[in-house]
């Protein structure tokens, strides 16, 4: 994912020639990293997750193409475009270099202005690619994510969780009365509510391991990660509160004066037997509980399959 203002491209060449005279051409638009060898690109390929690689198909030991079959294996480094830049022209090594998953193919010997607008071509669509990604995982009225990145991230939560043995949390949070408030206040206010309840969320949560999500209308899920029970607790809870003290006045006429969240929360260990659609069915009937308990509150599960049984609220 092309994301820095200057990107970064990897020449792997077992000539030294050849890897001095690619990093002058580009070296005036992107930061450059050099390989010698097919193990040394997979290595810094892994490492430094360049923007773009400049592969070599003929060298020593490891070939290009080899190369190229081990990157698109891996997951970390699959999505990487590759350029072949190879002095083999004939049409059944390009072909071949296509089929193995290359963006382009650049024959050798090469001209200068040739590999310059190639590399900024390949740029440009990546950046593109990028900001396509960027945008079909955002819900546009809160900038939080979406529901179809909250899918995508469920699952691939769920597959690590239970992989590299770390516990996660699912809470469904969900706005009250909010009805009433479009009604009182139409429903343009009741759209700048909800920005500011998904920015007062996002704001307590750690964006490198959780998820806050717009799950659907005025309903938000939160993925929390790599946490025990307590800080789990304490960060919803923070959650919670923050929407509180955005001091959003709701005018109605019972003891709720301000706007605020009800929700119901999972704590789910890697050796879950339940699935994660099961998690979120709990977070939700808990959401539910939460809802009936008066709203305005935390209702977490005890325990795995037991937390509709026994709610604990916090
Ligand atoms: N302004 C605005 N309102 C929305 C949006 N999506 C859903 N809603 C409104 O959210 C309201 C949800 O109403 P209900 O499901 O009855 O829930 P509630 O009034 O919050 O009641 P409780 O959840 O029981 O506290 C409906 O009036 C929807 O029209 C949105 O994007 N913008």
């Amino acid at each position: 994912m092309i994301s820095k203002e200057r990107p970064t491209v990897l020449i792997v060449d077992d000539e030294k020639s050849n890897l001095r005279i690619l990093s002058d051409i580009l070296r005036e638009d992107v930061s450059v990293i050099l390989a010698k060898d097919g193990r040394q690109a997979i290595a810094k390929a892994r490492q430094m997750k360049p923007d773009l690689m400049l592969l070599d198909v003929v060298m020593p030991g490891m070939d290009g193409f080899s190369v190229i079959s081990e990157l698109k294996r891996l997951p970390e480094t699959s999505s990487i475009p590759v350029i072949f830049v190879s002095a083999l022209s004939d049409v059944d090594s390009e072909a071949n270099g296509l089929r193995l998953g290359a963006c382009d193919y650049i024959h050798k010997p090469f001209h200068a202005d040739i590999v310059k607008a190639r590399v900024q071509l390949h740029l440009k669509l990546l950046q593109q690619r990028s900001m396509l990604e960027r945008l079909s995982n955002i819900d546009p009225l809160t900038s939080v994510a979406n529901r179809r990145k909250f899918d995508e991230s469920l699952k691939v939560t769920w597959e690590q969780s239970q992989e590299q043995k770390f516990p996660f949390a699912l809470v469904m949070i969900d706005v009250d009365y909010f009805k009433q408030y479009n009604d009182t206040f139409g429903h343009a206010a009741g759209d700048a509510v909800l920005e500011k309840v998904a920015a007062a969320i996002e704001s307590c949560i750690d964006p490198e391991d959780d998820l806050v999500a717009r799950y659907g209308g005025e309903e938000f899920v939160l993925v929390l990660t790599k946490k025990d029970e307590e800080c789990t607790q304490r960060l919803t809870k923070a959650c919670w509160n923050a929407v509180k003290e955005l001091n959003i006045p709701h005018l109605r006429e019972d003891s709720i004066e301000h706007i605020t969240v009800s929700m119901g929360g999972v704590y789910c260990s890697p050796d879950s037997t339940s699935e994660p659609l099961e998690a979120l069915g709990e977070a939700d009937q808990l959401l539910y509980k939460a809802k009936q308990n008066g709203r305005n509150c935390i209702l977490w599960g005890v325990g795995q399959n037991s937390s509709t049984n026994n709610p604990l609220c916090v």
